[in-house]
């Protein structure tokens, strides 16, 4: 996976809440057995028309908008345990998802597929999603290292919390694998220390 530290990036608004799994990748493109391609059906019924032609008027078809940040309603990724959810949004090329509320699983996959879920309060959701229609250049600060989100245009810093595992693999471009891979030091030496008790 990448490594995140810090993005600087302008989002994608999407002001609906619940946006459940379903909506996010729809069932009939799950076939795949690879992570790779999911980004080209990530909302695709609400992308693309019956006839494949994009529609106009969502978010991710109008040109006003652009960024590796997606800032859409409260209860993002409900409705099932897919991770193909999170595969999806970070092939299209998304890092950050903004919301005030994020269902369990979902947040737990987005995690492990390099994806940062990043929950603010309902007032400061708001706030993102008006100004960003109003602007949709606004630029956005992620630091994972100090857990803040930046709006620079405000004068403001927003914190938010992370687990401290996923944080440190995040930040390193670690899954779990990885992870482990890289305490093999500590776990020679605890195993040499622990040959000396026996
Ligand atoms: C297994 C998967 C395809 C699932 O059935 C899992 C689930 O429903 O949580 C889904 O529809 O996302």
């Amino acid at each position: 996976m990448e490594r995140f530290q810090t993005l600087h990036s302008p989002a994608v608004p999407l002001p609906l809440e619940n946006i459940d799994t379903d909506q996010i990748i729809p069932a009939r493109f799950l076939k795949a057995t690879t992570r790779e391609g999911f980004g080209d059906n990530l909302f695709r019924d609400w992308r693309y028309n019956p006839d494949n032609s994009p529609k106009p008027e969502f978010a991710l078809n109008n040109p006003r908008y652009s960024g590796q940040v997606l800032v859409a309603g409260k209860n993002f990724g409900c409705g099932s345990s897919r991770e193909h959810a999170a595969w999806a949004l970070y092939d299209y090329g998304f890092r950050v998802v903004i919301s005030s509320y994020f269902a369990d699983i979902f947040r737990g996959n987005a995690l492990n597929t390099g994806l940062l879920p990043l929950q603010v309060s309902d007032e400061t959701l708001g706030r993102l999603l008006a100004a960003i229609h109003e602007n949709p250049a606004l630029e956005l600060v992620v630091d994972l290292p100090s857990q803040t989100l930046a709006v620079p245009a405000w004068g403001e810093t927003f914190s938010f919390a992370i687990d401290p595992y996923k944080k440190e693999c995040l930040i390193n471009g670690y899954d779990d694998i990885d992870f482990l891979v890289n305490q093999k030091p500590a776990i020679e030496a605890f195993e040499k220390q622990r040959a000396w008790v026996w």
